[in-house]
C-alpha cells in the first residue's frame, strides 16, 4: 500500500524504482526510502542527540524558546503549535534549525532565514545537527530528482528552486500520551506539510498515521536508516495537483517517540505556481502564511 523505494536504484533510473516513486507521488503521497547516503547509525546519533536535549530541565530549555525570538529557530514547548484549527495545540515538543547563512547575508533579515539557535547541551548538538542537516539536504535533493523523473519532468526540474532552501530540520519529541488528553489532543494533529518534500527519520516506534483516500488511517513506521517521505502543499500546487500532499497525524500512545523531519522547502523566491502556467506563487509567502497560522507564538501577536 505504501511503496518502498531503493534510492540508489532510483538514482540509476531503475524502471521499477521510478514506477514506485510515481505511485507514491501521485497516489498515497507517502513512501519509505532506503539505501541512502545516511546510515542507521548516523540517524540514531541524531535521535539520541535530540533526546538528550529534550530531557533537559524545562528551565534550561526555556533559554532557547522560540516564543521569545519570534522566529522559528530553537525550542518549541508543548502547546506551541496548532496545526489543525479544529484540534487543540499539539502536546509534542520540537526543536527547529535551518540553513546557516553568513552573518553578512541580507537574507538573514527574513524570519525564514533567521540565524540558528544552538543549545549548550548536549555539547555536540550543533555539530551533530548541522552536519546531519547538510547530509539530509543532499538525500532530499536526490529524492526530488527521482520525483521529477517519475512525473515525466526533467530530472533537474526542481534543482534551481532549491539554491538557498528554506529547509527546516526538526526534532519532534512525543512523551507518552498524557492522562488528560482527550479526543481533540494529539502528538501532532491532522495536517499536510507546507513545503515540497519531507524526509522523515524516526526512532522506529509506531505513531505516525497516514490518511487513506476514502477514509481510515494507515500506520507507518521506519527504523533508523529507512526514511518516510511525503509531499507538501507547495509540491501539490507546483505540479498542478499531480503530486499529492496527504494529511497525517500522530495520536500518540504509551511509548515515548522521537522523529526527525527535514522539511525540504525551496528558496524564498522560487515560483511554485503550477508548472506550465503563468500563475505566480512565491514559496516564501506560502511558508510565512502557514507559519503564522500554526505557530501559536506568531498568530497570537
Ligand atoms: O512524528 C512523525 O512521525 C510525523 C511528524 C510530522 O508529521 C511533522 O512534524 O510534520
Ligand atoms: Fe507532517
Amino acid at each position: 500500500m505504501i511503496p518502498s523505494i531503493d534510492l540508489q536504484a532510483l538514482r540509476a533510473s531503475d524502471p521499477a524504482a521510478v514506477e514506485a516513486m510515481h505511485d507514491a507521488a501521485t497516489g498515497v503521497g507517502f513512501a519509505t526510502v532506503h539505501n541512502t547516503a545516511l546510515s542507521g547509525a548516523r540517524v540514531k546519533e541524531v535521535i539520541e542527540c535530540y533526546r538528550s536535549f529534550f530531557k533537559l530541565p524545562e528551565a534550561e530549555k526555556q533559554a532557547y524558546n522560540m516564543a521569545n525570538t519570534g522566529s522559528n529557530r530553537g525550542w518549541g514547548a508543548a502547546g506551541s503549535e496548532q496545526v489543525d484549527p479544529d484540534a487543540n495545540p499539539d502536546y509534542k515538543q520540537y526543536f527547529d534549525s535551518g540553513v546557516s547563512l553568513p552573518a553578512d547575508n541580507p537574507l538573514r533579515e527574513m524570519s525564514v532565514y533567521a540565524p540558528n539557535v544552538w543549545p549548550q547541551n548536549p555539547p555536540a548538538f550543533k555539530s551533530i545537527i548541522s552536519s546531519y542537516y547538510n547530509e539530509a539536504r543532499g538525500v532530499a535533493m536526490s529524492v526530488l530528482r527521482g520525483v521529477a523523473q517519475s512525473i515525466g519532468a526533467p530530472r533537474d526540474a526542481f534543482d534551481e528552486g532549491f539554491e538557498t532552501p528554506m529547509a527546516l530540520l526538526r526534532g519532534n519529541y512525543y512523551p507518552s500520551r498524557p492522562d488528560w488528553a482527550g479526543a481533540k489532543d494529539f502528538g501532532i494533529a491532522t495536517h499536510t506539510d507546507y513545503g515540497c518534500l519531507t524526509l522523515l527519520a524516526t526512532d522506529g516506534s509506531p505513531g505516525l498515521e497516514v490518511r487513506k483516500r476514502g477514509g481510515g488511517w494507515i500506520p507507518i513506521s521506519a527504523e533508523p536508516g529507512t526514511f518516510v517521505i511525503n509531499f507538501g502543499e507547495m509540491m501539490e500546487v507546483w505540479t498542478d495537483g499531480r503530486v499529492r500532499a496527504t494529511p497525517h497525524r500522530v495520536v500518540g500512545g504509551l511509548n515515548e517517540r522521537i522523529s526527525v523531519p527535514l522539511f525540504f522547502n525551496p528558496s524564498h523566491d522560487t515560483n511554485v505556481g503550477p508548472m506550465g502556467t503563468d500563475q505566480v506563487v512565491l514559496a516564501g509567502e506560502h511558508l510565512a502564511a502557514r507559519y503564522e497560522e500554526t505557530y501559536v507564538h506568531l498568530n497570537k501577536k
